[in-house]
């Protein structure tokens, strides 16, 4: 399994009230599955995916990803464990202003040592791939919301991960932006890669193979 979720709780407290942000969700996921998550504004969602990606520790469950229980794991092993096997696409934009998007796209690539490899190719190949070649030398200040959002899909395949992790991928994108963005996802689904998306939009979930849906921090049917 690649991605297995087991009765997950997040807890948090508002003044004096303890609630559960997310509370006891099980879910999984098999290699190459794409799965979308909705459900309404505050119902836990980029908790749970923080959660899943190893960013936020959760309050009770387990997250396991390719047999490894990512809360057993130190910092430091969570965060190689992370670049080699996570692609992670916040929300919004997350791109660093002051690195062009080659920069941004080869940066988690050399966060990890790697003896006597490269990310230049693979980095072009993707800005190709994905056809937007000409905004390799761009800083994000020049590019439109879906360039900047493409980039960052970009930056979270160049480890070339087996989950690849995207909160909101189209949220505030016409429609046109929105439908590349999702053309460039799919073919990540095409080429084998698990797919993980929280979203608003029906036609955007109408990708994916399986919708989950959340409400006040659970899973319903
Ligand atoms: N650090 C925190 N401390 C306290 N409460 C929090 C914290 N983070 C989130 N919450 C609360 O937990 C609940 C779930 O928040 P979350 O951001 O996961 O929702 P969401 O479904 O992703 O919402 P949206 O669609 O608006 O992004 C909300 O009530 C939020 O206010």
């Amino acid at each position: 399994m690649l991605l297995e979720v087991k009765n997950l709780r997040k807890d948090y407290k508002r003044a004096t009230q303890q609630f559960s942000a997310v509370n006891n969700i099980s879910f999984s996921m098999a290699q190459n599955d794409f799965i979308s998550i909705m459900g309404k504004s505050g119902s836990g969602k980029t908790t749970l995916l923080n959660m899943i990606a190893g960013l936020l520790t959760p309050t009770q469950g387990k997250v396991t990803i390719n047999g490894t229980n990512l809360f057993e794991l130190d910092d430091k092993q969570v965060s190689a464990f992370r670049n080699q096997y996570l692609g992670y696409i916040p929300q919004g934009s997350s791109l660093l202003p002051n690195l062009t998007a080659l920069e941004n796209i080869r940066l988690p690539f050399s966060l990890t040592k790697r003896e006597n490899q490269s990310s230049l190719n693979y980095a072009l190949q993707l800005l190709e791939k994905a056809q937007i070649s000409y905004l390799k030398d761009a800083y994000p200040a020049n590019m439109s919301g879906g360039e900047m959002r493409r980039i960052a899909i970009l930056r979270a395949l160049i480890c070339q991960p087996q989950l690849v992790i995207a909160d909101e991928p189209t949220s505030d994108l016409d429609e046109e932006s929105s439908a590349q963005i999702m053309a460039l996802l799919a073919d990540i689904h095409q080429q084998g890669t698990g797919l993980l998306i929280v979203t608003h939009d029906n036609d955007v979930a109408g990708y994916s193979q399986r919708t989950l849906k959340m409400s006040s921090g659970r899973l319903i049917d």
